[in-house]
């Protein structure tokens, strides 16, 4: 990591406005860190950070893109020129990261290609028992979808990288997935590249869901209250709050990223890469969020309930305190009134408004029973997942195959597991268990809290509409 820190910082890469030391480009602002329970390796706060401050610069000379490997590379260039029309960005950035790769120690971005993770958890990844895992038949739908372009993109492509000598390994559908993988959840944004940039140093930062903009304000007024002695400083971080990106790349040649709340010296700094619900974040970056303000859940919905209204099919879903969305609370007053009415009360309905106790009721009752019915039509209880979950972790963080289970209940889904790896179980295995076991393993666990969570939202919807109709029921009696 240290040859990296010093090979960014001859290329110009610094976490403050001047430049770099020449044995590190971190140190002023950020330090490389390990959040466990966070996103792993990952960035935190040298010292305490301003709300909007600078915390780094990458320069383009720095910035892994398509262009500069064909710069570089006329060899790449020219193959890659006479596919063009028939590979997508995404394909070409792909090969070009696959090409430098190939040439080892002789690119000239060994040093960063070196510190890349060497496995992923992104959906693409998932084998049919871990997308089976998930049980929701969108989630294994989308995990499907996911491959299945993979795979075409990679046959499409695999022409030009056996014309550009490409090493057997390099050739395989694996190593197209980890390249994809790569892309999928470590570039940045830039204009002149759809498929966007790797940025060293700067995809080390992980996630954080963006906020709700009101707490950061708070945090701006407090932190001009205690600034109001120094009024320079205060100036300067008025200027900064009105920065609501992350960062992006500006008009220096240069990829600017900056802290976007508060951060004491020792905590992690977080980027927000965009708004994802957790089954996108696992498709897009391989993780999910334990507590994700922008987690939608989608029922099953009947084909009228879709083409009832204007509103699009994604904005019908439950939220995660278990209320349904605006849109789908909507719909569904639009659809339990009478048609001959629903015309006369289409304003009333579409601005949120209750129609009255009765409709309310038939609608609350219909989600209680939808939500219900969902959760009955899925293989297992989110009881019985909170318990697996339990059993998952302790074998991976066990030193042994040792899986201690007398439940045959669970000892089914571990053999299970273990056939869909060629495996029998055997608990009297004292080894450790092989590494692409762990990995399929993690891949598991993220399903299982995939499910849990689906089915934790549907539980409290039924709880609040439970709720709600209790409460209107005893308005309606008081009448
Ligand atoms: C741009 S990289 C961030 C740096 C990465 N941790 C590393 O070691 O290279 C994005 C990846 O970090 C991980 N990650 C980022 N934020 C996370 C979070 N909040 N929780 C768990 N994993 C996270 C995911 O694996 C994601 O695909």
């Amino acid at each position: 990591m240290e040859a990296l820190l010093r090979w960014a910082a001859e290329l110009g890469v610094s976490d403050s406005p001047t430049a770099p030391s020449p044995s590190s480009c971190l140190g002023r602002s950020l330090l490389i860190a390990d959040f466990p329970d966070a996103g792993g390796r990952g960035l935190a706060a040298a010292r305490d950070l301003r709300r909007g401050e600078l915390v780094l610069r990458v320069p383009r000379a720095a910035l892994f893109t398509s262009d500069r490997v064909m710069d570089d590379d006329p060899g790449i260039a020219s193959a890659v020129a006479n596919y063009r029309p028939r590979l997508s960005s995404i394909q070409t950035l792909i090969i070009c990261l696959l090409a430098e790769v190939g040439k080892g120690k002789s690119s000239n971005w060994y040093l960063y290609l070196s510190q890349m993770p060497t496995y992923y958890t992104l959906l693409a990844t998932f084998n049919d028992f871990e997308s089976e895992a998930l049980q929701v038949d969108e989630a294994i739908w989308v995990a499907q979808k996911a491959l299945c372009g993979i795979r075409s993109d990679w046959e499409e492509a695999t022409p030009l990288m056996k014309e550009l000598g490409f090493k057997p390994k390099l050739l395989t559908l694996k190593s197209w997935i980890w390249a994809f993988a790569t892309v999928s959840s470590r570039t940045l944004h830039i204009a002149w590249d759809d498929a966007g940039c790797l940025c060293p140093i700067g995809d080390l930062f992980n996630y954080a869901a963006p906020d709700d903009e009101n707490s950061s304000v708070d945090e701006d007024r407090d932190d001009m209250m205690h600034q109001e002695t120094n009024k320079m400083l205060a100036q300067t971080d008025l200027d900064s709050s009105d920065r609501l990106t992350d960062g992006g790349y500006e008009s220096a040649n240069e990829y600017c990223l900056y802290a976007r709340k508060r951060y004491r010296k020792g905590e992690q700094v977080l980027l927000a890469y965009g708004v994802y619900t957790n089954l996108e974040l696992l498709e897009h970056y391989g993780f999910l969020l334990s507590e994700n303000p922008n987690e939608k859940v989608y029922i099953p919905l009947d084909l009228d309930l879709y083409t009832i209204s204007t509103w699009p099919r994604d904005s019908l879903y439950i939220l995660p305190t278990g209320h349904p969305s605006f849109a789908l609370l909507c719909s569904l007053r639009l659809r339990t009134t009478p048609t001959n009415r629903r015309k006369a009360l289409s304003h009333h309905i579409y601005s949120g408004s209750l129609l009255s106790v009765e409709n309310e009721l038939e609608v609350l009752k219909w989600l209680v029973k939808k939500c219900e019915e969902t959760l009955q039509q899925l293989p297992s209880t989110i009881e019985f997942d909170e318990s697996l979950l339990v059993h998952l972790c302790n074998l991976q963080n066990s030193t042994s195959c040792i899986i201690g289970i007398d439940e045959p209940i669970f000892e089914r889904e571990f053999a299970a597991f273990f056939r869909s790896h060629g495996f029998e179980l055997d608990c009297s295995i004292h080894s450790k268990l092989p590494v692409h076991i762990q990995r399929s393993l993690e891949r598991w666990i993220l399903a299982v809290q995939w499910r849990c969570s689906y089915k934790r939202t549907l539980t409290k919807c039924i709880a609040h509409c439970i709720s709600l109709v209790h409460e209107l029921s005893l308005q309606q009696n008081q009448q």
